[in-house]
């Protein structure tokens, strides 16, 4: 049995707050993340809104010698396509802005993934498909529904790991070396836990 649970001020119209209370924290290795919990107010309507409207793809992908479904719903936004909602586009241009100067290009592209219950997740990885494998970078990604942890740990393993619930309007932002020398993972859990969208924006080039 699933339930959404709601949150104080996660209803009601999406609107963001200041990106100045993020709080930054050095991991190691030239990594650190930004977080910032209940970025966006109204995120449990957004959550609703995107489940409803944005056309998900059930993925499928060769696992040795199997095609095993991915375990989550993705949806991906290139550079110039429109969001599903001025919110999200408000939100890439708000941290464009904010991270201009040391980032030195804007968030462009926007990813999508919903996690339909706790048998969803993402495996250990970091985002290096593209420039991140190579390149310090950032990556912000903006959660809506319910909370999920959003675990980090060293690329190979070693420290335990960094552990960040997610949901109901809360951002992060991966940054520095994040993407090559860390790894992270959403796991799946056994609690009854509601429905989880994650948005992550990206710069150019980075996957
Ligand atoms: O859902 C999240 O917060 C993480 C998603 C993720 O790591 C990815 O899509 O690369
Ligand atoms: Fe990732």
């Amino acid at each position: 049995m699933t339930h959404q649970q709601t949150s104080l001020f996660a209803t009601g119209a999406p609107a963001l707050g200041s990106l100045d209370r993020a709080r930054r924290t050095a991991l190691g290795h030239g990594a650190w993340i930004d977080v910032l919990p209940g970025w966006l107010s109204g995120a449990d309507d957004l959550f609703a809104e995107l489940a409803d409207r944005v056309p998900w793809r059930e993925e499928r992908r060769a696992m040795y010698d199997n095609v095993v479904a991915v375990p989550r719903l993705l949806a991906h936004y290139g550079a110039g396509e429109e969001l599903p909602d001025p919110v999200l586009t408000e939100a890439r241009d708000r941290l464009s802005g904010h991270y201009a100067a040391e980032l030195g290009e804007p968030f462009v592209s926007a990813g999508l993934c919903f996690y339909r219950d706790g048998r969803d997740s993402v495996a250990w990885h970091g985002d290096r498909f593209g420039r991140g494998a190579t390149h310090d970078t950032m990556v912000a990604i903006l959660s809506l529904g319910e909370p999920r942890p959003l675990l980090l740990r060293p690329r190979g393993g070693g420290a335990p790991a960094t552990r960040v619930p997610l949901g109901h309007g809360d951002l992060i932002v991966m940054g520095g070396s994040c993407q090559r020398t860390w790894d992270h993972a959403i796991p799946k859990t056994r609690s009854a836990v509601g429905g989880r969208i994650s948005v992550q924006f990206r710069p150019r080039g980075v996957a």
